[in-house]
């Protein structure tokens, strides 16, 4: 334990990531170094006023948190007095591990990354009685997640806002994925996303956090741990874990966010939230895991782009998942969507307005092709009965007309293809995410794409980059609707 070895009563330390320090990429606020001090027992006792009622704000499984003002009042922080206070040794097939205290675990993993987006550590102290740890970190004055979408006495929050947090929350776990080492949570849940005093979310709460790479002896020793109802099912022992774990648990968190049920309800069945939200998007009723309470009859697009990320983070396979860097990609570009959307219901955006496009989600052809890709697709079914037949894929037929030309058979549970808004949807079904560079220009053989071209910016973010007339494709049935996509 490093930061105990080094500090005296009194001191302040500064700690600093290595990695971290020398990336350019980091700002100058990321870059200074940050002091974690060791107060004294008697101040931060003084400071709750005896570890008041009071200042009592809650009780965790490895101890009680009081808020404490420091430093004659200057600095408001939320002391956490925990229970367990020994480093036990284990045996891993004769090498000895020690592992660290949830409490040591969380002082020593938050002195080494620094985020704000995380609850972020002030300090330490230790009770002379019993050798108890006292962790001091940034005090968050607006409740937990659990206690805004659970507890009744507030309104419902809006999708917007839910997607906003969820965006916050995956820029944490982001962070402690792309630091060196790596940290991995281990324990993302919504009781352990706070709000800071603008209502920005922070991931707190590192008692489990692991920091290292998988086959460090540190991470091989650790035997599995989390929250019921989060935990990956993959992670059965502790060569099982990865990042991967960390996606699942953020996947159960974004049901959680999106539909107000708790990880686990007991008044449901099936009482696990993923199993229940799962079928649901599969078969495409992505509407059906929102919060009834909140209104999503606007934000189709956004909504099914929202619900196929959260089946995505929950697969049973961990390699299927995305990584954390995918997940705040694509919750940004949902969270754009969901905006421009209120602007519209506001009436702001007048037509003759350009509308800036969203950036690039990027993407790579999942089929070869270099210039042109002619996609055809069929009517199918009437408007009311557009549904997507998978949470994630869509039969696509390569027919071999050409080289470059793909046709997409739309069968009756995808819907309308005269429905031009939904074309480019079907886009998206012949591009994989994650790759770089690929952009796309559409051709549409309707005079009407034209006037879609605003509503396809806003509504496909960046899919569709421009739809202009073919003047040389004449007008095809009205059941039938031929798309021209060149890659650029
Ligand atoms: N920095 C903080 N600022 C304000 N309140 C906090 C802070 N940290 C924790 N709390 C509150 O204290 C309570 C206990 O938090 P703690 O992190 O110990 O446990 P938990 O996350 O609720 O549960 P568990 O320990 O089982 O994961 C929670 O209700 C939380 O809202």
């Amino acid at each position: 334990m490093g930061y105990l070895s080094s500090c005296n009563a009194e001191s302040a330390i500064s700690t600093c990531d290595s990695y971290n320090l020398t990336k350019k990429s980091l700002s100058k606020s990321q870059n200074k170094q940050f002091q974690i001090r060791n107060f004294c027992f008697v101040d931060l006792e003084a400071a709750t006023k005896g570890f008041s009622e009071n200042n009592f704000l809650g009780k965790g499984s490895h101890g009680s948190v009081y808020r404490a003002a420091l430093d004659g009042g200057g600095l408001i922080a939320a002391v956490k007095r925990t229970t367990a206070h020994c480093s036990p040794e284990r045996n891993n097939g004769g090498a000895q591990c020690a592992i660290a205290s949830p409490a040591e675990n969380e002082i020593e993993t938050l002195s080494r990354v620094r985020s704000p987006r995380l609850v972020n550590l002030l300090g330490f102290g230790s009770d002379p009685v019993d050798g108890r740890k006292l962790i001091v970190v940034e005090y968050m004055p607006n409740g937990s997640l659990y206690d805004l979408l659970h507890k009744n006495d507030t309104r419902p929050p809006g999708l917007a806002r839910r997607v906003r947090i969820a965006v916050q929350v995956a820029k944490a776990v982001h962070h402690l994925h792309s630091s060196n080492p790596p940290v991995i949570h281990r324990d993302i849940k919504s009781s352990n996303v706070l709000f800071d005093g603008k209502w920005n979310a922070r991931l707190g709460d590192f008692g489990l956090a692991l920091r290292g790479h998988v086959e460090d002896v540190k991470v091989q020793c650790t035997p599995p741990a989390g929250t019921l109802g989060y935990l990956d099912p993959c992670y059965l022992a502790p060569s099982d874990l990865s990042a991967k774990s960390d996606v699942f648990s953020f996947g159960i968190l974004l049901l959680e966010i999106f539909s107000g049920r708790n990880a686990i309800d007991l008044k449901y069945s099936p009482p696990s939230v993923v199993d229940w939200a799962a079928p649901l998007i599969r078969s495409g009723d992505y509407g059906e895991i929102f919060d009834p309470n909140i209104d999503t009859s606007s934000d189709e697009s956004a909504v099914r782009m929202l619900a196929v990320l959260a089946a995505r983070c929950v697969k049973s396979t961990a390699e299927k998942r995305p990584a954390m860097a995918e997940v705040v990609q694509c919750l940004i570009a949902a969270s754009k969507r969901i905006t421009s959307q209120v602007w519209n219901s506001f009436g702001r955006v007048r037509q003759r307005v350009r509308v800036t496009p969203p950036p690039l989600i990027q993407y790579e052809p999942l089929v070869e092709c270099t210039e042109t890709v002619k996609l055809k697709t069929f009517m199918g079914s009437s408007r009311r009965t557009r549904k997507v037949s998978g949470a994630t894929s869509v039969p696509l037929k390569n027919k071999s007309n050409g080289p470059n030309e793909i046709n997409v058979g739309r069968s009756n549970s995808i819907g309308c293809v005269d429905d031009i808004k939904s074309a480019p949807l079907d886009l998206s079904l012949c591009c994989k995410r994650g790759g770089t560079g690929v952009s796309v220009k559409g051709m549409m053989s309707r005079s009407k794409s034209t006037g879609e071209l605003g509503e396809m910016h806003k509504r496909y973010g960046g899919i569709v980059l421009q739809m202009i007339r073919n003047p040389n494709v004449r007008e095809l049935e009205s059941s039938k609707l031929l798309v021209k996509f060149s890659l650029i």
